[in-house]
């Protein structure tokens, strides 16, 4: 199977950090929608939201999704890329979603311990822990409804690689 793999889910799932080592576990590329945005604008996260607003990123990063996009690559996507249906149709369409999953307080952990700011500039203006929750609770059904397969990401990740590789063998399988 070459079809393109694309990870989904919120920040600080490890969309990245397990995308880089799925990638190397398949022999695919790797590629991560943010960085294709940083690269090619030459601007960070935050930089583009002060310039344009969250709609000129979710338009950037629309275009940034169908410009990474090719077999036998993995791609980490932005966490919000779900919330446009365009997107969602258009991974489902080309390859296989994954949701990497993880609880609120854990997202909130990992984010507060490497906060990277000019690429996640607050979404809410509250506190990461309530952030977190917020997003969660708006976001978990777009997740959902987008991937094939569902991941819990509260594993190492080399646990969350195998579980991925799993998911795909077993649908492979079937
Ligand atoms: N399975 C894991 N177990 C422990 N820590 C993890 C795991 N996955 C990621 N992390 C850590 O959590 C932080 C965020 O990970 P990462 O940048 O991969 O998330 P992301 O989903 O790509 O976030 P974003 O949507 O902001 O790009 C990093 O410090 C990373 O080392
Ligand atoms: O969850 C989000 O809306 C975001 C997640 C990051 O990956 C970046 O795409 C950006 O900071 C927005
Ligand atoms: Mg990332």
């Amino acid at each position: 199977m070459s079809l393109p793999i694309f990870l989904i889910g919120a920040r600080g799932c490890g969309k990245t950090t397990v995308g880089e080592a799925l990638s190397q576990a398949l022999g695919y590329a790797f590629t991560d929608t943010d960085h294709h945005l940083q690269l090619s604008t030459q601007r960070s996260v935050a930089e583009i939201v002060a310039e344009e607003g969250w709609e000129g990123f979710r338009a950037r990063e629309t275009q940034s999704l169908r410009a990474v996009t090719a077999p036998r690559t993995v791609i980490a996507t932005g966490g919000g890329m779900v919330l446009a249906e365009e997107n969602c149709r258009f991974m489902q369409e080309q390859g296989q979603v994954i949701w990497l999953s993880a609880s609120p307080e854990i997202l909130a952990e990992r984010l507060e311990s490497e906060p990277e700011a000019a690429q996640r500039p607050t979404l809410t203006g509250r506190p990461i822990a309530d952030e977190m929750s917020d997003v969660l609770r708006e976001r978990a059904h777009l997740y959902q409804a987008a991937a094939h397969h569902q991941v819990d990401a509260m594993q190492s990740p080399e646990r969350v690689v195998e579980a991925i590789l799993l998911s795909l063998s077993l649908a492979r399988a079937s």
